[in-house]
């Protein structure tokens, strides 16, 4: 008797159906894998599943002498569309052999080769399309499933899908992709469901029905229109087997046409975006992989496979996501006892999970992390046997392996080589897209043509003369007597974007027409012939989510000539990184030539942020008016106004919605401790977070500081305005909003307010004492009267009650409202897409004595109900926070108060392993409370002891 496989509880008849979700089923089986390890059964309505990862345990099964393919059930369900094509075929069956034989050269050497100038004719579709879209989203996988299709589709069948020239895909992919997401859900069916399910089983019919009729046609038009090309179609129509001279079926060639249109774009498709994904979250790869493309002036077939980087690349984004991503085998004796004690039967599925397998932490250093160098200089060839499978097994294994290299290989090459490439959200984290494969969902890039490039593209395509665009917004397009200036940002919160705007929205006052964009979209085009000012903060002491290729080009030490200056945004909590990229920017810039306009000025968000802005905004203004001479040039006009007369917000990357199933007090408020809450938020679809991530939340301003500003104002809560701007603006501009809408999702309302707005606010006053009190306060008590009370405008203005600031003014001077982070407190072990935070609520009697401070986000989530709507999104954790993937490692925590948050999750996740049966290293927490109600989560973690 073998040891016991982990498996989780059945339930009477359906087994573990409940533990897999049909939607997200590599996903269950991940977080399954991280409760039970290396080996897991689960039982799928009567069918037994063991779930495989380990290197050692891949190893033993993938001996072919022992363990053959076995075609899973999902690939059974769908030997409707692809019938005992090569990839659904059993082992055994006659057809596998015969077209395997037949085929097999098709995937030769020089067959490959020769497949070059049909593959450089596709994905030069790709770069003139890339081209004329410059700067515009670019859906990635849409364009690599066209790519991909097309290149299969010409080099295998010598027919054109033309997919690059129309804008809907072409309907076989459609098709195929209802096949492919119905076959799963059937398998994870009873078939008495299936059957009464007709208009769903009659829609599963017609799809099958169009790829096999669109296979059938090319077949037919190749019988009418023979050719003597050696191509897969002319191998599937008229090759033989040489032994016995057997010939492929009309049938079986239907079934291999569909099998390698699925096979030989789905996976292919999939891997180019996730290297894309890849190089862009991992800037100082996208330079290195760059350089080594520069190069080569031309690409050709020899080119390919001298570039050993983006080979690396492209097998460490298969290693991380292998886009099919397992295998099934089976033992082709009636019992064998697996390393470990663990018995299996033959009629048991064993599932090579390569997620797991290829994060291994026997065998991969940081496995989680993107490294292609551990793939080169021997590093991939000593990999223990097994250990990197995304081609599956043996004789089973992908037959279409070189062509999907070759193709890949060039498109990377050829991308890299003509653009510059960014995120279209910077704080995309992946999410993943399952149907038989993998792929990254909602993924967008934009890529601009990098310079003039001498390439060889397919004969009759013409080449890229189009220079860099370097400028993404245009701010003030009429004034063409303006000077140029480049405002470049790095901003994961929006406030050094929106520093940005301000900047560019008041240099017309001072001679310069300024462009705004992101710091990465100016890699290697920052212009010689104007001012560029940077402003960017620091995220755990790494650049933001838009600032990273920025920083990695700088670090490649380029030349420049040009004139700059640097702004800061930062947080002295984090002590040591405090300012620690714009120090670093302003160095790297000045060490490779950069003439500094002006010092770099700092913004601390714990103090005067605004005010730091203004000050250094006004004297790199003095600086560049003196330079510019040219005053003429000033606009009087009034920047932004309103016009008294309903929509969404559209803020930066948070567009999704997560929804709130409980909100409850942990501990009520005391004098001197605020109070703490618990919600569990269910993340928007599609979005999951590990331990230790955070999120990202836009919040609303408490409804009593919106009804101060309406009172102050004269303005109703039904008032609706248009907003008209003649300079970019965060507002919804140009139709009719709610003026409650503004003030309670557009704008901060209580930053303290800076020395200049007091300066202003002291001009628009009537009375002559007040203007004299305000003035006095942008002396020497500023610090103490304003910042350390948190004085805002509002305040001012109550006060002060013969200033007459308009609405439009006061809204001008509001900075727009930012997204808050916050810890999440729990693990996806518990629950994949829920997460919970653990606040502290920040009401409290306003320090300047007028009525009550509340802190924006935190009343805004403790007002939340259950089933109410929030705006959120995951952010992942930037540094190593997460438990380490070893869960025997040790881990020491130390927390205060809601500081716990995280660490619950660490808990949570180590206490749920553990009760699954896994081996648990120490894991302590030194927590710190000022009373004993103040001991949050104490009985769950009494618990958990
Ligand atoms: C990155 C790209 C690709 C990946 C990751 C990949 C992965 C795989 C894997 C894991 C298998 C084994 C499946 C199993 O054991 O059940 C497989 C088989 C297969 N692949 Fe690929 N594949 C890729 C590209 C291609 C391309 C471009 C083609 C066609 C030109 C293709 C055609 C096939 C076929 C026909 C089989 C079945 C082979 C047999 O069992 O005889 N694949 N592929
Ligand atoms: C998770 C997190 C990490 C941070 N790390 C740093 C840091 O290392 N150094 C620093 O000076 N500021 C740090 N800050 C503060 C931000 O840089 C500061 O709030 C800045 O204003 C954000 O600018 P943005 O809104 O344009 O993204 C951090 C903030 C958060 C939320």
């Amino acid at each position: 008797m073998g040891k016991t496989i982990p498996q989780p509880q059945e339930t009477f008849l359906i087994g573990n159906l409940k533990d897999v979700d049909s939607e997200h089923f590599l996903e269950s089986l991940e977080r399954l894998q991280k409760l039970y390890g290396e080996i897991f059964r689960i039982n799928i309505l009567g069918q037994s599943i063991i779930v495989v990862s380990s290197q050692e345990l891949v190893n033993f099964v993938c001996d072919e002498n022992k363990f053959d393919k076995k075609v899973s059930i999902a690939l059974q369900e769908l030997r409707a569309l692809i019938g005992d094509g090569l990839f659904s075929a059993h082992t055994s069956e006659p057809n596998w052999k015969l077209a395997h034989k037949i085929l097999m050269p098709a995937f030769g050497p020089q067959a490959i080769r020769d497949m070059f100038p049909a593959m450089m004719d596709i994905c030069s579709q790709l770069i003139l399309r890339w081209e004329r879209f410059s700067g515009e989203e670019i859906d990635v996988c849409d364009n690599f499933t066209r790519m991909a299709l097309d290149t299969i589709t010409l080099c295998s069948f010598n027919y054109r899908f033309n997919s690059f020239y129309q804008n809907k895909m072409h309907h076989f992919v459609d098709a195929m992709v209802n096949v492919l997401v119905e076959s799963g859900k059937r398998s994870q069916r009873l078939s008495l469901q299936n059957a009464l399910m007709i208009n769903k089983a009659r829609q599963y019919k017609d799809d099958i029905s169009y790829c096999h009729n669109l296979c059938d046609e090319i077949v037919r038009e190749r019988r009418k229109n023979p050719n003597d090309v050696n191509d897969l179609l002319n191998r599937m129509i008229n090759g033989k087997d040489p032994d016995t001279g057997y010939q492929l079926s009309d049938e079986n060639i239907r079934y291999q046409m569909v099998t390698f249109l699925i096979a030989g774009h789905e996976t292919t498709s999939g891997l180019l975006s996730f290297a894309f994904y890849y190089i862009l979250k991992n800037p100082h790869v996208l330079q290195k992989a760059q350089a080594e493309i520069d190069q080569y002036d031309e690409i050709t077939v020899d080119t390919l496979n001298k570039l050993k980087y983006i080979d690396a690349i492209l097998k460490e984004t298969l290693r991380l996501q292998a886009t099919a991503p397992a295998f099934n085998l089976a033992t082709k004796e009636d019992k064998i006892t697996l390393p470990g004690g663990y018995e299996v039967c033959k009629d048991d599925f064993i599932l090579v999970l390569l997620h797991q397998l290829h994060r291994d932490p026997k065998v991969w250093d940081q496995p989680n992390e993107f490294i292609p160098e551990r793939m080169l200089n021997g590093g991939y060839e000593n990999l223990p046997p097994n250990s990197w499978k995304p081609f599956g097994n043996g004789q089973r294994g992908c037959i279409g392996r070189p062509f999907a290299w070759q193709e890949s290989l060039l498109a990377v090459a050829l991308i890299l080589k003509h653009f510059t490439i960014e995120f279209v959200d910077p704080s995309y984290d992946l999410r993943i897209k399952q149907t038989l494969t993998i792929k990254p969902d909602g993924f967008k890039i934009r890529a601009r043509p990098r310079r003039s490039v001498n390439i060889s593209l397919a004969p009759h395509v013409k080449q890229t003369e189009k220079l860099p665009e370097q400028i993404s917004k245009t701010i003030i397009k009429k004034n063409t007597n303006l000077q140029p200036m480049t405002i470049l940002y790095g901003s994961n919160s929006g406030s050094c974007e929106s520093f940005a705007g301000t900047l560019a929205s008041e240099a017309p006052l001072y001679g310069y027409n300024a462009t705004v964009a992101t710091l990465d979209s100016a890699v290697q085009s920052l212009p010689n012939d104007q001012p560029i000012i940077i402003i960017t903060a620091t995220y755990e002491g790494r650049p933001c989510d838009n600032a990273k290729q920025f920083v990695a080009y700088l670090e490649s030490k380029p030349k420049l000539d040009i004139n700059y200056a640097v702004f800061g945004a930062g947080h002295h909590d984090w002590v040591n990184t405090y300012q620690k990229i714009p120090t670093y920017i302003d160095e790297l810039i000045a060490k490779a030539g950069g003439k500094r306009l002006i010092e770099r000025g700092a913004g601390d968000a714990a103090g005067d942020f605004y005010g730091a802005f203004e000050s250094w905004k006004e004297n790199l203004f003095k600086i560049l008016r003196k330079d510019t001479n040219n005053e003429q040039h000033v606009i009087s006009e009034e920047k932004l106004s309103i016009e008294f007369v309903n929509s969404t917000r559209q803020f930066g990357q948070i567009t999704d919605f997560g929804i709130v199933l409980q909100n409850k007090i942990l501990v009520q408020a005391s004098e001197i401790d605020p109070m703490k809450r618990h919600l569990e938020i269910k993340l928007p679809k599609g979005q999951t977070y590990r331990s230790g991530d955070y999120l990202a939340v836009l919040p609303t301003n408490p409804i009593e500081m919106v009804d101060r500003v309406l009172k102050r104002f004269n303005l109703s809560n039904d008032t609706h305005i248009k907003i008209v701007s003649s300079t970019d603006t965060f507002f919804p501009t140009n139709y009719p909003v709610n003026v409650v809408n503004i003030l309670s999702g557009y704008v901060e309302l209580a930053q303290p307010i800076s020395k200049k707005q007091l300066e202003t606010l002291a001009d628009l006053c009537h009375n002559e004492e007040e203007k004299i009190k305000i003035l006095k306060l942008t002396g020497d008590i500023y610090e103490k009267e304003i910042l350390d009370k948190r004085i805002h405008i509002l305040d001012i203005l109550e006060l002060y009650t013969s200033c007459e600031l308009t609405f439009a003014q006061y809204l001008r001077m509001l900075p727009s409202l930012r997204i808050r982070q916050y810890s999440i407190s729990s693990s996806p072990l518990w629950n994949a897409e829920v997460v919970t935070l653990t606040i502290d609520i920040l009401t409290a009697p306003a320090l300047s004595g007028l009525g009550q401070h509340y802190g924006v986000a935190s009343n805004y989530l403790a007002n939340l109900k259950e089933g109410d709507h929030i705006s959120c999104s995951v952010r992942a954790s930037n540094v190593k926070f997460h438990p380490p993937e070893d869960t025997k490692v040790p881990i020491v925590m130390i927390a205060a108060g809601t500081g716990i948050a995280p660490f619950r999750g660490f808990i949570q996740e180590r206490a749920a392993q553990y009760v699954c049966g896994r081996d648990i290293g120490p894991t302590i927490l030194y927590y710190g409370c000022r009373l004993d109600n103040d001991f949050l989560y104490s009985s769950e973690l009494d618990k958990w002891k």
